[in-house]
């Protein structure tokens, strides 16, 4: 799927279904917590075969049982796109599961 920049009232609105998500710096950004190196590591992993099927991948780092994430679209000026929505939805499936 073609990245599409999203305008500031659909950053909003995504923003909504998105809990503990904001905007930094022009990016997506959220910090995960986890109870272990290995559960916040399984999760990494299991986000990343999406964002592989994807072909869209976050910025992340890591420290022990921490993830901070920040998502934008490099393809189209590292804006906002639709595709980070769609990976941010996906981060927070697997979160909950
Ligand atoms: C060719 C390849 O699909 C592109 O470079 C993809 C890869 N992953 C990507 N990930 C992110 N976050 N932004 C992109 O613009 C992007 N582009």
């Amino acid at each position: 799927m073609a990245a599409q920049k999203l305008s500031e009232a659909e950053v909003i609105q995504a923003l909504a279904t998105l809990p503990g998500w904001t905007v930094n710096d022009g990016k997506l950004y959220k910090e995960f917590k986890f109870n272990s190196f290995p559960a916040a590591l399984g999760w990494m992993v299991t986000v990343g075969v999406h964002a592989e099927t994807m072909g869209h991948h976050p910025e992340w780092f890591n420290v022990y049982s921490t993830v901070q994430v920040n998502l934008a679209t490099h393809d189209i000026g590292n804006v906002i796109s639709n595709l980070d929505v769609e990976l941010a939805k996906k981060m927070e499936e697997v979160y909950s599961s």
